[in-house]
């Protein structure tokens, strides 16, 4: 295993920014500037609950997780032709690519596109041809995850599936997000054991606001791959060793915590304590247009609140977030091998 030079930490920044990682956890509608919801709004003759621009950016000041999508959702309304999604999706890529980010693995909500008649097709196709583009224009690779929203019904999710079964070509796993409390993982086990068997790879988001059970019953009963978000895990000291033992990942968001309230100050955030029990912990942005930056973002906010988090650290984190991708074995290799010469490199500068 590859140890990293010390590097002094006034060249943290720097390193952080431009360190190749993967980007695992990412809502492509929380990727929505209110700029271009203004404009998608205008271009498609929607109407907003919103004045303008600076009344909706008053609105992102959130108390929780269900203020916040309440918001989400309503920005998404914008979104109605193929041309929209590929520009969602062209644009976050560019971001992505900027960030140094050589592999995004994209959740999309297409439950909130077909209940207001946009086509799973429309969805999927824009989606997936923003991708390409992305791959051939600016190096980047990724690829789609399809997120059933949990605070609807396992049949809506198994109907959802359904209509995606024509493209599942384009689709990499399937993850599951939406409010948390009262609707726990289980909920959804023969959705999830249906995709398995699909070969679909599975993902959920788990212990954000739940509780550490949410984190054991998506391993134990959707059989999940990686946990999105996690830091409730924390509070369990059994789930900290089986999440260690298991390589788990965990896809945490530091600054959607912060804006969500899931730690008080970011200097609170537990991220260098699930590094320190061995855990898989991964850096992402979750919505960056709703909670203050894209991934490089979080990097430098939560590397400059908690003083503990080391050079050693960032490396782990990149190096994270590689081994928990979804893309093939090879190219994952050739990526870890670009970020320690990028470490080497800045040891050396
Ligand atoms: O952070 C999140 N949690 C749950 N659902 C979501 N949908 C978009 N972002 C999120
Ligand atoms: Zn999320």
């Amino acid at each position: 295993m590859f140890t990293p030079p010390p590097i002094a930490r006034e060249r943290l920044p720097a390193l952080l920014a431009a360190m190749p990682k993967a980007e695992l956890h990412i809502h492509i509608e929380g990727s929505l500037e209110p700029e271009v919801i203004f404009a998608l709004a205008q271009r498609n003759g929607v109407a907003l609950p919103y004045a303008d621009v600076e009344a909706l950016r008053r609105a992102y000041a959130f108390s929780d997780l269900q203020s916040f999508l309440d918001i989400y959702y309503a920005g998404a309304s914008v979104l109605l032709h193929e041309q929209d999604f590929y520009d969602m999706a062209r644009a976050y890529l560019a971001q992505a690519a900027m960030d140094n980010v050589a592999h995004a693995e994209v959740f999309f909500d297409p439950q909130t596109h077909t209940a207001r008649g946009v086509s799973m097709e429309t969805v999927v196709r824009g989606l997936h041809r923003a991708c390409v583009d992305a791959r051939a224009e600016l190096g980047i690779s990724s690829s789609l995850i399809l997120c059933f929203l949990r605070h609807l019904s396992e049949e809506d999710a198994f109907a959802t599936l359904e209509q995606a079964m024509p493209l599942l070509e384009h689709i990499v796993g399937v993850g599951l997000d939406s409010s948390e409390l009262g609707h726990p993982p289980e909920k959804f086990a023969r959705v999830f054991a249906r995709c398995r068997q699909l070969g679909l790879r599975l993902v959920a988001h788990a212990g954000e606001e739940g509780p550490p059970a949410f984190i054991w019953s998506a391993l134990d009963v959707l059989r999940v791959e990686r946990i999105d978000h996690g830091v409730q895990a924390v509070h369990d000291a059994a789930l900290m060793r089986r999440l260690a033992q298991d390589r788990i990942a965990l896809t945490v968001c530091p600054l959607s915590n912060l804006k969500l309230r899931v730690f008080p100050e970011l200097s609170q955030h537990n991220l260098k304590r699930l590094l320190d029990a061995g855990l898989a912990a991964t850096v992402n942005s979750d919505d960056p247009a709703y909670f203050g930056g894209y991934i490089n973002e979080n990097f430098t906010q939560v590397f400059a609140a908690v003083p503990q988090l080391t050079a050693h650290d960032a490396w782990q984190l990149a190096h994270n977030s590689f081994a928990a991708s979804f893309a093939p074995e090879g190219q994952r290799r050739a990526w870890q091998d670009r970020l320690v010469e990028c470490f080497e490199a800045h040891a050396r500068a």
